[in-house]
């Protein structure tokens, strides 16, 4: 009789779960619908599960001690690119996208733009562009919130970002990015007008050229900026060089990307979670007033505990990064088995903030959990990853806090609301997002 070490490894293709289609994989089912695939894939196979989408094996581990392996232990043996290789054609080449030392280099360069002091100073752009962008909801009476939030949040991210003052002008790019975001979910990449894919391609050429232009103007006049584009256009990098126009492009690209669909969808679950509990309206409104009385400063925004508590727990149930990907660059090894270069990992913030062992009632909005003494979050490291961890977290973490805070509390100054579809429509299931595109909110001056 032979003794099998207790120490010997299990090959990645024994994990739960299978490969699916030949070449395709799970490709379908992912596309489709990529909340509902994780929670059936978690069902049925538990909190470590394989599969394969066109041609890649993936390793999907789920919870806390596989956050930590993937956002620290093992974050040198893996990379963001291979992770994130279908969003490369639609993202470009970005900090998201880049490894490594030269990941380290654009991240210490683009870091002094949103580094918590530095976010304070664009308090004034975002509460008055906010203010503006919102007067006329009590009249307009219905809201449709994604739009109307992707709209306002890209305003916000063009004039910090960009410079750009007009409304008209920010209008014009709003339709780009929704067609370039959109190709993200396209199988088929064949660039053709007629094609998903081809319609992404397209306005990310045209962003292209909008941001080309957008630079050569600013060389050829003399004004002076101030503002994130004119931060990636004087920097120079540790070897004395300057970034060419196209990394520019790319960094910048990304940046209103990242900057405003995430920051959007938050604050429309926001709105949908506090209309569906107007005791929360009530208890925010009333710290708000304690601390901020009639008007909001920056100095106000850290002692809204009660609001962060709210940030917290739409983070946790309606993390915009369903799952985050790897790609291994060198064999790690995870519970027994081995995950060979080649192969994905992915980590899953919306199933690790479902887990019963660490949140209790996951599936009920309950932000008194962030709160002393419970502070559920805190019983394991990595509990709460809706911004990431590690040296991809999210660059954007305090300005997206500050952005959703302000308008939050613009809104509590100004209105009540309720929202539909009603919130028994939404919570019991398992793909809330897709109802993100026809919440409502319906909005009464106070
Ligand atoms: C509520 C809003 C937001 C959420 C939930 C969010 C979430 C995330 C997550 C999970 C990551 C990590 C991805 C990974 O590890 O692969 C990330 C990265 C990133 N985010 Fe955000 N984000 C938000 C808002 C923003 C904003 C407002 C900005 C910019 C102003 C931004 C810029 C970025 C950038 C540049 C990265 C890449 C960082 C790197 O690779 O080093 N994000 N974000």
């Amino acid at each position: 009789m032979t003794i099998q070490k207790i120490t010997e490894l299990k090959g990645a293709s024994s994990l739960p779960g299978n490969f699916g289609l030949p070449l395709l994989g799970d490709a379908f089912g992912l596309f489709a619908g990529e909340e509902l695939f994780y929670w059936k894939k978690l069902r049925r196979y538990g909190n470590m599960f394989k599969t394969s989408v066109l041609g890649k094996k993936y390793a999907f581990l789920i919870g806390p001690e596989a956050n930590s392996l993937v956002f620290k232990e093992q974050a040198d043996c893996l990379s963001s690119r291979l992770g994130w290789w279908f969003l490369e054609p639609i993202f470009g080449n970005g900090l998201l996208m880049q490894d490594g030392a030269e990941h380290a280099a654009a991240r210490r360069l683009m870091y002094p733009a949103f580094h918590s002091k530095t976010v304070t100073t664009y308090f004034d752009v975002i509460n008055s562009t906010v203010q503006e962008y919102i007067k006329d909801w009590g009249t307009r009476g219905v809201i449709p919130l994604a739009s109307d939030f992707r709209k306002l949040t890209l305003i916000v991210a063009s004039r910090l970002f960009l410079g750009t003052q007009t409304i008209e002008e920010v209008e014009k790019t709003c339709n780009w990015f929704t067609q370039l975001v959109a190709g993200k979910l396209a199988i088929v990449r064949w660039d053709n007008p007629f094609t998903l894919y081809g319609r992404s391609q397209n306005a990310r050429r045209k962003l292209h050229e909008y941001l080309l232009q957008t630079i050569n103007t600013r060389r050829n006049g003399s004004k002076e900026y101030s503002d994130v584009l004119a931060l990636l256009m004087n920097a120079v990098g540790e070897d004395g060089v300057r970034l060419s126009d196209s990394e520019i492009i790319e960094q910048t690209l990304l940046l209103l990307v990242a900057g405003h669909e995430t920051t959007a969808n938050l604050i429309s679950w926001v709105l949908f979670e506090l209309g569906s509990h107007p005791e929360w309206i009530n208890k925010l409104r009333q710290e708000l007033t304690q601390v901020a009385g009639n008007e909001l400063k920056v100095e106000h925004l850290k002692q809204l505990t009660q609001m962060t508590n709210v940030l917290k727990e739409i983070e946790r149930l309606y993390p915009p990064l369903y799952g985050i990907p790897r790609g291994v660059l060198k064999d790690i090894e995870y519970k027994g088995f081995h995950i060979p270069a080649g192969w994905v990992v992915v980590v899953s913030p919306m199933l690790t903030h479902r887990m019963e062992f660490i949140y209790s009632n996951p599936d009920s909005f309950d932000p008194d959990r962030f709160a002393f003494p419970r502070e559920e979050d805190k019983k394991y490291p990595f509990a709460l990853a809706g911004f990431g961890h590690g040296p991809h977290s999210c660059l954007g973490f305090q300005f997206a806090q500050m952005e959703m805070k302000i308008i939050l509390s613009q809104l509590l100054y100004q209105y009540d609301w309720s929202v539909t579809p009603e919130y028994e429509k939404i919570t019991p299931v398992l793909a809330p997002s897709k109802f993100l595109n026809k919440l409502r909110a319906h909005i009464k001056l106070r």
